[in-house]
């Protein structure tokens, strides 16, 4: 075998798809035939999710047969949340990512319709969309020393979890703040955590295992956890006037700076042009522009100091959703969590059509170990 093999499966195509287009020339994403330009403003998550999950946008009944289905998991069952509330307690003090993939896990363990048809992974998928939220919702509640907020059955999805996190009214424009970008994380073609679970649910594992195995590749600095990267940054410099110099010094030291570069995306991130609308409006109506500022001045910096080497780094998705999330009260430590809240859609939606038409994917290695090595006994041995 000798095939040209660039590293990280570089611009290999590894299967098709018909959930989502990513134009990494253009700067556009697509779902289903919707440029995400489309959908913001319009559709709720909700009907994104019955977007991805069926290949058409849902009318009213199908709608609420959806929401129905999504409202009767939000409230987490007692053995489930006495596991987050000693998880998010634990002196490890695990992470908010590693909470979700055990809780998700057991979750799994404990579900008894171990079934494999297209219907029961589709009431699996809506759990887990209410139940991501959830959790995540209790951990943050948790790690405060707060009691649980039970869900209500009055909001949507997106204000119910800041309802459950905050236990306040959530504010309109943080609603409709959370609502976009939940709809701008949901999906991302064959990003590596969708692969990572498309792999394991195509030895037909079951749909648990596959999300499990996604929210494992998510959590990394280099995929989801930049998000969480972006404000510790920030936030350890803690200064508008210095932050220019603080971030040209990281660049010039070599250090990858969260929140830019992207493996397909030549152009620009379009979500993170509308995360950044919607990051200076809340944190302008919330009286605290700092780290919308700061991420601004990193924005410029590193730009900047792209452009004079010749090179077209762009930020990403992740650059601006820590001030907008910051602005809505919550923690950075969920930040990823809150990517997952979303992402569950588009994994989902990717194993229900890995499911539908599967094989096992199983890729080559070219090899390059040594060879003919004649065997040396133990006591031999250097
Ligand atoms: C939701 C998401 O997953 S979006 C991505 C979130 N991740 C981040 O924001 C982390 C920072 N970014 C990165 O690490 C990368 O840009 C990735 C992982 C997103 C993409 O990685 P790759 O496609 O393998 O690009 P690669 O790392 O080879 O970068 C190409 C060049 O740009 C440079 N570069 C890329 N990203 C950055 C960055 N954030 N800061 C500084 N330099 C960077 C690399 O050093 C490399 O330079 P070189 O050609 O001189 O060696
Ligand atoms: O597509 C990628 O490689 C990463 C990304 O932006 C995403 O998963 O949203």
């Amino acid at each position: 075998m000798s095939t040209q093999v660039k590293a990280g499966l570089e611009d290999v195509v590894a299967g098709t798809s018909d959930i989502c287009f990513v134009d990494g020339e253009k700067g556009r994403l697509v779902y289903y035939g919707y440029d995400i330009n489309e959908l913001v403003g319009k559709a709720s998550f909700e009907e994104v999710v019955y977007l991805l999950w069926h290949g058409k946008l849902p009318n009213q009944s199908e709608l609420d047969e959806l929401n129905a289905e999504l409202i009767k998991h939000r409230d987490i069952p007692a053995d489930v949340l006495e596991l987050v509330r000693s998880l998010s307690t634990n002196a490890a003090n695990p992470t908010g990512m590693e909470i979700l993939r055990t809780a998700i896990s057991y979750v799994g363990a404990v579900d008894p319709n171990k079934e494999m048809d297209r219907n029961t992974h589709l009431k699996q998928a809506a759990k887990l969309i209410s139940l991501s939220a959830s959790i995540t919702a209790a951990d943050g509640r948790f790690k405060k020393g707060e009691q649980y907020v039970a869900p209500r059955n009055d909001l949507g999805h997106a204000a119910n979890f800041l309802y459950m996190l905050t236990g306040q009214e959530p504010d309109p424009l943080a609603v409709e703040a959370f609502d976009v970008a939940l709809i701008l994380h949901a999906d991302h073609e064959l990003n590596a955590s969708t692969f990572a679970g498309r792999v394991t649910v195509a030895t037909l594992s079951d749909l648990y295992s596959g999300v499990t195995s996604a929210i494992g590749a998510l959590k990394g600095p280099l995929h989801g956890g930049a998000n969480e990267d972006v404000l510790r940054l920030l936030m350890e410099i803690d200064s508008v006037e210095n932050t220019a110099a603080a971030v040209q010094a990281k660049l010039e030291s070599g250090v990858k700076v969260p929140g830019f570069g992207h493996r397909v995306y030549r152009n620009y991130d379009p979500r993170g042009l509308i995360l950044k609308r919607y990051a200076k409006e809340l944190t302008e109506k919330a009286g605290n522009t700092k780290w919308f500022e700061m991420t601004e001045i990193t924005e410029d910096v590193v730009l900047k100091h792209f452009a004079k080497k010749g090179k077209d780094l762009k930020y990403n998705v992740d650059l601006y959703s820590g001030c907008l999330y910051n602005a809505m009260g919550i923690p950075v430590e969920l930040f990823t969590p809150i990517f997952v809240m979303s992402r569950m859609s588009g994994w989902t939606a990717h194993f229900l059509e890995q499911y539908k038409n599967n094989r096992i994917i199983r890729p080559r290695a070219e090899y390059t170990g040594p060879v003919d090595l004649e065997f040396v006994p133990i006591s031999e041995r250097k």
